[in-house]
C-alpha cells in the first residue's frame, strides 16, 4: 500500500470508560481533545514536539505511543517506512482515567489512515481491532473512534463495538485530581474471581445503564452501581472513592472514571445547579481537584489531509 498524503491533522476525544457497571465494556466520548499534526519527512528520522500534557515527560522518538501506533497502522497495510514529524497539542490529562493512552493510540492509527493512498484500508473496525491490541481493552478506544457512548466486546479475538445515541438531557462532569494513577496499577489490584451474586448484580445494572443513557436518564443513579471493580480499587484511590461515595449519598450518579482517579458524574441538564452546589459543598476547603463540564463528543476522532 502506497502513501497518498504527506500532512494530516487528527483530533481525538478524551473518554471515560466503565461508567460504573460496564467494566472493560461501556465508554463515553468527552468534548475534551488532543490534537495531532503529522508530516512525513525524507529521512528515517522521527521528531516529536509536544505542547501541553506530557510535554517533557513522554519520549520523543520511536517509543512515543502515538508514533508506535502510527507505525502499527502503516505496517498493518504494508505501507513503506517513512520519516515522521509529529506536533502534539495535548489537553487530555495523563494517568487520570480519561483515556489519554487510548486517545494517543487512536490518533496514531487515524494519522496512518490519513497518510495512506487508500484510507479505507484502515477502516473503523480495523482501527478498533489494532487499538484494542495495543491497549489491552476496547472500552476507551471504541468511544474515541465512534463518539457518543459505546458498548464494546471481543468475539473470537476480534474487538467490536455498538454505538448508543445518548439522550440529549444527559450531561457530564469530571472532577480531576492532580494526582495520577497508572491504569496498570489499578488493574493490578483486581481479584481474578468475584462472587456470583456481585456478577449478577452488576450485569443487571449494566443492562439498565444502556437504557438509562439512551432513554431514561432519571435512572442513572441506580444504573451506575457496580460491584466488579470500584470497591476493589478503593485502596489505591482513597480520596476518589470517598468523593464518589459522598456524591452518591447526595443522589448524584458518580463513578470512578476509567481506572481512576478522576470522578465522572452523569446527570440531567435540569439537575446541573444541584450538582454544582453539592460539589461546591463537598470540595470546599480541599485543593487539588479541577471540575470540568465537557459536552459529550458525539462524532469521535477525525482526520483531515492538509
Ligand atoms: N498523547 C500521548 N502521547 C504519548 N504518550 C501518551 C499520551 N497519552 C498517554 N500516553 C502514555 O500513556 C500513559 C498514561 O496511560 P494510562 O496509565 O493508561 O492512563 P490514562 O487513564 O490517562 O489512559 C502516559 O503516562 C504516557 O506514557
Ligand atoms: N476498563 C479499563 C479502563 C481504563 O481506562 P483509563 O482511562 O483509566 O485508561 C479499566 O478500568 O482498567
Amino acid at each position: 500500500m502506497r502513501l497518498g498524503a504527506d500532512h494530516v491533522r487528527v483530533q481525538v476525544p478524551a473518554t471515560s470508560a466503565n461508567l460504573g457497571p460496564g467494566f472493560d465494556s461501556l465508554g463515553l466520548a468527552l468534548g475534551h481533545h488532543d490534537h495531532l499534526e503529522v508530516r512525513t519527512i525524507d529521512s528515517d528520522e522521527v521528531r516529536v514536539d509536544v505542547v501541553g500534557e506530557g510535554a517533557g515527560e513522554v519520549p520523543s522518538d520511536e517509543r512515543h505511543l502515538v508514533v508506535r501506533s502510527l507505525r502499527r497502522g502503516l505496517d498493518h497495510v504494508g505501507a513503506p517506512r517513512t520519516g515522521l514529524h509529529l506536533s502534539c497539542t495535548n489537553r487530555i490529562p495523563h494517568g487520570r482515567g480519561m483515556g489519554s493512552s487510548a486517545a494517543a493510540v487512536v490518533s496514531g492509527l487515524l494519522a496512518a489512515r490519513g497518510l495512506l493512498e487508500d484510507p479505507a484500508s484502515l477502516d473503523d473496525a480495523t482501527v478498533l481491532a489494532l487499538a484494542t491490541e495495543l491497549e489491552g481493552h476496547p472500552d476507551n478506544a471504541a468511544p474515541a473512534i465512534y463518539g457518543g457512548a459505546t458498548v464494546a466486546w471481543t468475539s473470537g479475538g476480534a474487538a467490536r463495538a455498538a454505538r448508543l445515541e445518548v439522550h440529549p438531557d444527559v450531561e457530564t462532569t469530571v472532577v480531576v485530581p492532580v494526582v495520577r494513577l497508572a491504569t496498570s496499577t489499578a488493574r493490578g489490584v483486581l481479584p481474578s474471581v468475584v462472587p456470583h451474586v456481585d456478577a449478577a448484580f452488576t450485569a443487571g445494572r449494566a443492562a439498565l445503564l444502556v437504557h438509562a443513557l439512551a432513554s431514561d436518564p432519571s435512572l442513572l443513579l441506580d444504573a451506575t452501581e457496580d460491584r466488579l471493580h470500584q470497591g476493589y480499587r478503593s485502596s489505591v484511590m482513597t480520596s476518589t472513592w470517598e468523593l464518589v461515595e459522598r456524591l452518591r449519598e447526595r443522589g448524584e450518579a458518580a463513578t470512578v472514571s476509567g481506572a481512576g482517579p478522576t470522578v465522572l458524574v452523569m446527570g440531567r441538564r435540569q439537575d446541573r445547579a444541584r450538582l454544582d452546589a453539592v460539589l461546591d459543598e463537598i470540595l470546599a476547603g480541599s485543593s487539588g481537584w479541577a471540575v470540568l463540564h465537557p459536552e459529550i463528543d458525539r462524532s469521535g476522532a477525525t482526520v483531515d489531509r492538509l
